[in-house]
């Protein structure tokens, strides 16, 4: 596999197996379901039990985390009779990492059987209703890099996973949207339980007035620098994805305002609300396997 930086798709089917027969041969697990957790959420794979965990840097061809608040660790365990696996911390474009690094595990879960794949991230508010704090189950997403070329199914399509042209406008299943409602509600979450559009941009900056102002002319309600690539992928080989992104900051819209938004701040308020989103994932997994596509 090359490393950091490539412009297309650089992984081939081999070094998917050989990534997927390397984790099978060291976990009896077979995970159904997977969770991707964002910055600072990597305490979501708390409430699994019977936990192993490998480092990133120990799995062939896995790429490394880069970023404070990713651990960098693929953890399997098991939430009832379901078995999971977490990723503590993701990839993203702007590490200097091809899109096709940043979904390489999304297609080893595929390969692994799993079924599901839950994504969670870190993400600012462009909608002046939200609050800090605030989760928002994602409705549907804006591929920015994508409208600029930079896109993970870039290049020749291969058929084992999935189609040419996969269908995105059903990209968040909504029996699961309904049902992380449903638990959000019985958690005591409605208060501040949102559901919007996410918008991914490349980063590593945070917006500028300018383009926060873009992004909410252009229907967005939050703003982040990942998931949908993972998301994308996950749906081009028939993953079905449920999507929580947690609101860390306000994103500025107005000249006049002074708070500057730091990583350190996203980090913060991904500790405070870690354990509320611990349980809601919790729930929503033991609940996964008894509800169908
Ligand atoms: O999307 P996740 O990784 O959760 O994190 C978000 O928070 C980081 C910026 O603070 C960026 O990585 C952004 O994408
Ligand atoms: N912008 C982009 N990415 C983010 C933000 C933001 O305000 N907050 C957390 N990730």
């Amino acid at each position: 596999m090359q490393t950091k930086g490539s412009p297309s798709c650089c992984c081939s089917f081999e070094d998917y197996n050989l990534t997927t027969e390397w984790l099978l041969n060291h976990t009896s697990q077979r995970p159904k379901v997977a969770v991707i957790c964002g910055s600072g959420l990597g305490l979501l794979a708390d409430g699994a039990a019977n936990k192993q965990t490998f480092r990133y840097q120990d799995i062939p061809n896995f790429p490394v985390s880069t970023v404070a608040g990713h651990e960098g660790c693929l953890v399997f365990g098991t939430i009832e009779d379901t078995s999971c696996v977490f990723m503590q911390g993701h990839f993203h474009l702007y590490e200097g990492y091809s899109l096709c690094q940043v979904t390489f595990p999304v297609r080893i879960f595929k390969l692994m059987g799993v079924e599901t794949v839950l994504v969670t991230n870190a993400s600012g508010a462009i909608c002046p209703d939200y609050k800090v704090g605030d989760i928002m189950i994602i409705k549907d997403h804006i591929n920015l890099p994508g409208f600029a070329g930079q896109h993970p199914l870039f290049g020749p399509n291969d058929e084992r996973f999935g189609t040419r042209f996969p269908c995105m406008s059903d990209a968040y299943s909504k029996d699961l949207r309904r049902l992380a409602g449903q638990v959000c509600s019985e958690l005591g979450c409605s208060g501040f339980l949102r559901e919007g559009v996410y918008c991914m941009v490349s980063g590593p900056n945070f917006e500028t007035i300018a383009e926060a102002r873009m992004l909410q002319v252009l229907g967005c309600d939050s703003v982040g620098m990942s998931t949908v690539p993972e998301v994308t992928v996950a749906k081009h080989c028939g993953l079905r994805v449920l999507g929580l992104s947690l609101i860390t900051n306000m994103v500025s819209l107005d000249y006049s305002r002074e708070e500057k938004v730091n990583h350190d701040e996203v980090l913060q308020i991904g500790k405070m609300r870690a354990e509320v989103l611990q349980r809601v994932v919790t729930e929503l997994i033991s609940r996964c396997s008894i509800n169908t596509h």
